[in-house]
This record gives structure tokens, sequence and C-alpha cells, in this order.
């Protein structure tokens, strides 16, 4: 059966979930007497999923989060997962945390049969993904967890990566995945370029400021913290114990290349060129990220004014939480979740604010937010195999 077709059977047969509040906070998640969990090894294989998912790049700290989220997913089946120099090996050598759950062996992409699969979640390097997705087959829906085809202008992606880009028609094709922001044209995507970790965590405060005029465009100052599981799982020099641990290091200074992602979301919400400064730093814990912002008022706003329009823009959002007056957001509060929490604060310097932003830089930042994009696309709710709180403290 094909995901579109039990999906409309799905949707029709329960009519408790058209909008994605009705799975927000407080309330009962769906009893889903319909689906068939099939991830646990009691239990049945894929086939009964009604959609079937690969994952390539499931060896990798996203593809092993999208593993966990999907093993508690009732609609979607894990057809394949690949892998690079770990092709060949089961996933319970590669990560015991997974050894429960029934899952395929690792395969190389090249070994990989698609005509069973319906959507694929691609958490490969960026640079190497372009080449991959350009010969993976059509009808497949595709959410990417790579930069490679979040920047719309292909020369600014020149600039920033290194080289031209490889598939110029893929990226015209791409819509970028900010699911709170671009809901309505992700829902029709066939590829969707997940966002970065910082520019999620960014974007989601800044954007309804923006567009609603609240914050100046010019002088937006951003300090972003990252767990280390940000850079992946392969082995490099900076990423050694004895490099990151007890120590803070920032980063890829002024020269990011988060920062033409940042920017291009920015200046789409303000309708005009934005220039932010954005430093980065690696942070001795494994996952977590906190964007620190300082921005400018225009003359008459009032930080008020900042709050309520942020209650505002995501009352009817389950996954972006802005906090009680003062409390301050801490990436405990995320951890493992697809959560983002945002506060803002008066800065001493008046007319000036301070936005917090903390998400789970693997969660929200990576394969929880993909997870949420896919969803949208088989027409499923949102908050599907994500419905869960934090792992606290
Ligand atoms: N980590 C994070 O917080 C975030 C990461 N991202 C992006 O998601 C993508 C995946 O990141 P992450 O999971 O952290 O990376 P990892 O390094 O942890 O995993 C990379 C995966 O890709 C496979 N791989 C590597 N090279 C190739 C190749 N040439 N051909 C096929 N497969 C290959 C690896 O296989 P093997 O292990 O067998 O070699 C592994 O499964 C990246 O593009 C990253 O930028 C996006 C947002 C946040
Ligand atoms: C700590 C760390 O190294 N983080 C990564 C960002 C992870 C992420 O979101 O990256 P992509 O744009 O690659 O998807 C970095 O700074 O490059």
């Amino acid at each position: 059966m094909s995901a579109v077709s039990f999906s409309s059977l799905f949707w029709h047969s329960d009519h408790s979930w058209n909008h994605p509040k009705e799975f927000g906070r407080g309330r009962k998640q769906q009893d889903g007497k319909l689906l068939v969990r099939c991830s646990s090894k009691s239990g049945s294989p894929s086939s009964q999923n009604a959609v079937r998912v690969g994952v390539l790049g499931a060896s990798g700290y996203t593809g092993s989060e999208v593993l966990r989220h999907l093993a508690n997913h009732p609609q979607f089946g894990i057809a394949l997962m690949t892998a690079d120099r770990k092709a060949g090996q089961p996933i319970s050598s590669v990560f015991p945390h997974l050894s429960t759950r029934d899952l395929p062996d690792l395969i190389a992409i090249k070994d990989a049969n698609f005509s069973d699969v319906d959507a694929v979640f691609c958490c490969l390097p960026h640079g190497t993904t372009q080449e991959i997705i350009k010969g993976l087959p059509n009808h497949l829906k595709i959410v990417d967890l790579s930069a490679d085809f979040r920047l719309k202008d292909l020369s600014e992606y020149e600039e920033w990566y290194g080289q031209p880009h490889r598939a110029p028609d893929l990226q015209k094709e791409a819509v970028y995945g900010l699911t709170e922001v671009l809901r309505d044209e992700i829902k029709n995507a066939r590829l969707v370029a997940n966002p970065g970790c910082y520019p999620t965590s960014v974007q989601l405060p800044l954007v309804p400021l923006i567009k609603a005029s609240l914050v100046e465009v010019k002088n937006i100052i951003i300090d972003a913290k990252s767990g280390v599981s940000g850079a992946g799982r392969s082995a490099k020099e900076n990423l050694l114990f004895t490099e990151v641990t007890e120590g803070l290091n920032s980063y890829g200074v002024t020269r990011h290349r988060h920062v033409p992602e940042i920017e291009q979301g920015l200046a789409d919400a303000a309708g005009s060129k934005v220039t932010v400064s954005f430093t980065p730093h690696l942070i001795p814990m494994s996952r977590g990220m906190q964007s620190t912002i300082y921005v400018e008022m225009p003359p008459g706003v009032r930080i008020e004014d900042l709050y309520q329009q942020l209650k505002l823009s995501y009352e009817d959002e389950e996954f972006v939480v802005v906090l009680e007056n003062g409390v301050i957001p801490r990436t405990h509060s995320v951890k493992g979740t697809n959560y983002c929490l945002i506060n803002v604060f008066p800065d001493r310097i008046p007319g000036r604010a301070i936005i917090i932003s903390v998400i789970d830089n693997l969660v929200k930042g990576a394969s929880g937010q993909a997870l949420q994009n896919l969803n949208l696309i088989m027409g499923f709710p949102e908050n599907l195999g994500l419905h869960y709180l934090p792992l606290f403290p």
C-alpha cells in the first residue's frame, strides 16, 4: 500500500488530530489502535508499517537519532540502513544502545534496492550528499540533513562551501525545512533541506520578531554554543576528549558556514538583506545547543512587545515553547527532545534585548525536525514519534 493511500485511510479513520496542537502539550497522544509498531524484537517486520523508510548514514550520530525516533513511530518502518566504513556490520555492533531492536544490517548505498522504499532520511556528510541524492530514484521523498540544499543562491553556496554545486536542478527543487516557518511548502515537497542546528536555534526566535518589525535587522549578535555531537561521529583531532574537556573553544569566527543560512532565513523574514555577527563555540557536553542573541529594538518597542509576539507566534506550536516571563531556557530542559525553548530578557543597555534559545542539536537541530518534516510530507500528525519529555537531569 502506498504511503499516500494509507495516510488518507488513516486520516479518515481518526479525526482527532487534524491540527498539530491536537497533539500539543498536555494532550493525550493518540492511542494508535490502527497502528502497528514493528521495530521491537518481539514485533513483526517493517512490512506492516505504512511507509517504508531508508536511513542513509545510519552509523552516524544523526542517523542513530533517526533510528531511535523511528523505533517510537507507529507508521514508519525501517526498510534499509546504509553506512560507509561500517557497511556489512549489524547495527548492534556499531550502536549497542539499539541492539534491543530488530533492525536490518548496515549495507553500502551501492547495494541498496530502493524500489521498495518510500522515503529516505539522508544523514550523510555535506558535499557527498548531493552526488548521492542525484543518483536516487525519483519516487523517493527525501529529507536531507546535510547542508547541501539549504542555500538558494548557488554562488553563495560556492563561496561558503568552497566548491560549485553539483546538483543545481535538485537544489532549485529543494524546500528549506524549518517546519514552523515553512510548513505549507514542506507538505508538498519531494526534497527537504533540513536546517542546520545553529540556524534552527537562531531563526525560530528571530523570524517572528523580524516579521513583526520588533527588532532592528542591523546589529544582531549571536553567541552560540554546541555540544560535541554537533561535529559528527568520525574521529577528528580537535574533538579528542583532551582537546574538548574542561575548556571552551570558539571556532569559525567570522566565517562559519551557517552564517549565510541564518542570513538567508532572516532576510526572507525581513524582505531585505540581513547581516549578522555569529560566533559558535564548542562546549564539553555531548549534546545540546544554546544561542544567546543580542538585538536592538526600534524606537517605541518594549521588551513586553517581543515577549507577546513570541507567545502569540508559537501558541499553537507543540515544539516551540516560549517560557514563562523571566524563566531561563537551559539545554537540560530539551535533552533528547524536539523542543526549542525560548525566552527574551531586557538588556541593561536601553533599547536592547537578549534572547535565549535552546535545542538539542541532534533532535530539533537535526533528526527530530527531519522526522517532523517527513510526518508532514506523508500526511501524518507532525509529532508522531516525537511526543515525549526530556531526559532530566
Ligand atoms: N551532528 C549534528 O548535530 C548535526 C549534523 N547535521 C548534518 O547531518 C549530516 C550527518 O551528520 P552526523 O550524523 O553528525 O555525521 P556522522 O559523521 O556522525 O555520520 C556520517 C554518516 O555518513 C556515512 N558516510 C560518510 N561518508 C560517506 C560516503 N562517502 N558515502 C556514504 N556514506 C558515508 C558514515 O558512515 P560510516 O560511519 O560507516 O563511515 C555515517 O553513517 C551531516 O551533513 C551534518 O552536517 C545537521 C544538523 C546537526
Ligand atoms: C559542533 C559542530 O561542529 N557543529 C557543526 C554544525 C552541525 C550542523 O548543524 O551542521 P550542518 O550544517 O553540517 O548540518 C559545525 O559547526 O559545523
